[in-house]
């Protein structure tokens, strides 16, 4: 079924979470937290995005504009007026702050999406766990980072999971519902119910490297780009392959450039290192020659292919 259509038919089944979570803050107001802010938004919940920069909060509030009209332009097609009142009212249930603190003592759930870096992530969580009421349930939207290291400097270690979504959020249809060690049954139920109010299809995983979905395509990106290495097959044709031979919306290469050749090598060096004899997770030269060169993707402008700067 069409995502979109999923988000129309979930506007009004959030009831009997509307109990439990009203308010959510989102932390991180990039590509992921801007994303996650939407999806809530639409769902009918009143949010708070926090970012350090104010510069990204009216970058994020712009680009959450600019997606809420596409998703207006497809439920709302022949009912403009009906539209302009789901983006308005959307919009009007975000707002923003600086003060992750402050944010969080109003919040039933808080998602963070800062940077992948444990410290980072440690020193976000000291302050939450003190700052926000005793009901309220910590999750992070990490991509490879461990939910049980993440929690470890949190007492309400019943209340703190994994909720792991998916780029472009506004329209992958999944979300990775993850358990820690001491993750409630009350907290999974809770974060299971918001991930399907907010639209998503939800999925459970232990708290393994990379959960269901990084755990499969990290290797296999790392594993196209050593054919390319090898010489095997041009990027362009590993990309048709997989796209024409196995259905993937998008080629490993062309994946990797999108999801940022950074990124890659940091999850790969990171996992590398804490399970060394995982021949998988070996680190790629030609990865970290392309990073060492600023060749970050997309993003950069340059990575396995070229692309006109945003
Ligand atoms: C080493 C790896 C390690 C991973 C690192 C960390 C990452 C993670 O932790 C987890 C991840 O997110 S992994 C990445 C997961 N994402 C993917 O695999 C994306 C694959 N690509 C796609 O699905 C489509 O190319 C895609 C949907 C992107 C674009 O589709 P198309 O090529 O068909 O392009 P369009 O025709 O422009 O768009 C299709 C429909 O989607 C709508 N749309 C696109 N971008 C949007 C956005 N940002 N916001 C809202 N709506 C959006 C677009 O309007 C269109 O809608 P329809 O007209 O209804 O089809
Ligand atoms: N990019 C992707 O495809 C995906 C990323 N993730 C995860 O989501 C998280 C965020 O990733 P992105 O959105 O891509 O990053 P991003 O770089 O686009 O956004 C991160 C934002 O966090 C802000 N920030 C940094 N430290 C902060 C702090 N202490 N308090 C408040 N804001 C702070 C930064 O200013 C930045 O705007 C990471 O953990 C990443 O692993 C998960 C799924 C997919």
């Amino acid at each position: 079924m069409n995502q979109f259509r999923v988000l129309a038919r979930n506007f009004s089944s959030s009831s009997a979470l509307q109990n439990t979570v009203k308010n959510v803050t989102v932390i991180g107001g990039g590509l992921m937290g801007s994303g996650i802010a939407q999806v809530a938004a639409q769902a009918g919940q009143n949010v708070t995005l926090v970012d350090v920069s104010s510069d990204v909060l009216v970058k994020a509030q712009k680009s959450i504009g600019g997606n809420l009209s596409r998703v207006a332009k497809k439920v709302y097609k022949d009912k403009p007026q009906e539209g302009e009142k789901f983006v308005s009212e959307s919009l009007a249930r975000i707002k923003t702050a600086t003060d992750p603190v402050q944010a969080a003592a109003s919040a039933d759930l808080v998602v963070e999406a800062i940077v992948e870096n444990i410290g980072v992530k440690h020193q976000l969580f000291q302050k939450l766990d003190e700052a926000a009421p005793a009901h309220t349930i910590l999750a992070s939207n990490t991509s490879s980072l461990s939910i049980n290291d993440i929690a470890s400097v949190v007492k309400r270690k019943d209340k703190f999971g994994g909720l792991h979504f998916f780029n472009p959020v506004p329209v992958m249809r999944l979300l990775e519902v993850v358990r820690g060690a001491e993750t409630s049954d009350a907290t999974y139920k809770t974060m299971m119910e918001w991930g399907k109010a907010v639209g998503k299809t939800c999925i459970t995983c232990k708290d393994t490297p990379g959960f269901v979905v990084n755990r499969l395509l990290v290797p296999y990106i790392a594993e196209a780009v050593r054919l390319f290495e090898r010489g095997d097959a041009s990027a362009r044709d590993i990309d048709i392959a997989m796209k024409l031979g196995a259905g993937y919306p998008m080629g490993p290469l062309e994946l990797a450039d999108y999801v940022g050749l950074d990124t890659t090598k940091f999850i790969l060096d990171g996992w590398h290192k804490k399970y060394p004899q995982e021949t998988l997770f070996k680190p790629i030269p030609l990865v970290d020659k392309l990073v060492s060169e600023g060749k970050f993707g997309v993003k950069s402008g340059e990575g396995f292919y070229k692309y006109e700067k945003k």
